[in-house]
């Protein structure tokens, strides 16, 4: 067992291609601060990520490092380049706060669609949109890759008009419905089976002044009715395979699905597949890092 209010601080060397990917699983899985230093002479890039879970029993500890060991590994074998160090040592609880504030800033998520943390005034530039959230609420701070695919993809539908009834499966902090409202959609329902998620989504809505546009609920997907011109979700593979006859039957004829948490190959095949079967025609597939993101339209026309 360890000695009170300690957290881990990784440190991890990599070849430059991979810092992004390595951040993106960082800050999105494991909500850690990240701080990236400039390449040494070497030509290799320095990240220290510090996580946000205190007081780890052993065994969960083991768990994590061994996650991130093996999730480093894995990325080092599809960029094929050598693998990344990683060193893990102790920080005391004093310093965290100061290192998320310090690395949570506000930072341009699509271009136009800034996210803020709440202690920060950030004055918007003209035309910019802005979102405020606190981090480590829920999933979807927008520093995962698969939230920033689905945002330009919801951007993409909502401003051609397809905004009028959105539906959010697996909101999280509400950063996708939230967004397609300020693209100008007219009525957004957003729905999580986290109660976490559900409160952090509601605080979201609330706190960017979109409740009267946007509502959070903990319903069940298969209890929603309706058509909605789009529905998204950003849910992993599996999941998103169950879900498949409740997403294909909410989502009205002509109108969109956009979905993501799938990993590039395989996955994104096998829900291509799926979606097909349902009378979905595939649009547009977005990647990024060993991610993807589809577009996907009901019917023909
Ligand atoms: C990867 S996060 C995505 C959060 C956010 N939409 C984003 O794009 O950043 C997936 C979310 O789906 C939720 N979720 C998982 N399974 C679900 C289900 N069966 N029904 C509703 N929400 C679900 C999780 O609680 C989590 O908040």
């Amino acid at each position: 067992m360890m000695d009170q209010n300690l957290r881990l601080k990784l440190s991890i060397c990599t070849d430059p291609v991979l810092v992004e990917p390595i951040s993106d699983f960082l800050l999105g899985v494991t909500e850690s601060a990240v701080e990236i230093d400039v390449a040494d002479q070497d030509g290799r890039q320095y990240l220290n990520a510090y996580l946000a879970e205190a007081d780890m029993e052993e065994g969960r500890r083991r768990q994590i490092i061994l996650q991130i060991g093996a999730y480093l590994s894995e990325l080092a074998k599809i960029f094929k380049v050598s693998e990344p160090s990683l060193a893990v040592s102790e920080y005391a609880e004093e310093d965290w706060g100061s290192n998320w504030k310090k690395h949570f800033i506000p930072f341009a998520i699509v271009p136009g669609l800034v996210i803020a943390p709440t202690w920060e005034r950030y004055q918007a530039a003209p035309g910019e949109q802005v979102i405020v959230m606190d981090p480590g609420m829920a999933f979807g701070t927008g520093h995962h890759a698969t939230t920033s695919l689905c945002l330009a993809l919801v951007r993409e539908v909502v401003e051609r008009g397809g905004g009028s009834r959105v539906l959010d499966v697996g909101t999280g902090t509400g950063i996708l419905g939230m967004a397609a409202a300020l693209y100008g959609a007219t009525r957004v329902l957003a729905i999580d089976n986290d109660p976490l998620a559900v409160a952090a989504a509601s605080e979201n809505v609330a706190r960017n002044d979109l409740a009267t546009v946007m509502e959070v609920s903990a319903a069940a997907l298969e209890k929603v009715a309706g058509g909605y011109t789009l529905v998204v979700a950003n849910i992993i593979h599996d999941t998103l395979l169950e879900m498949a006859g409740a997403l294909a039957r909410l989502v009205e004829e002509g109108g969109a699905l956009v979905l993501s948490g799938i990993l590039q190959g395989e996955q994104t095949e096998n829900i291509v597949h799926c979606f097909s079967g349902l009378g979905f025609e595939p649009v547009r597939i977005d990647r990024l890092a060993e991610w993807s993101a589809l577009l996907l339209r009901k019917g023909k026309g």
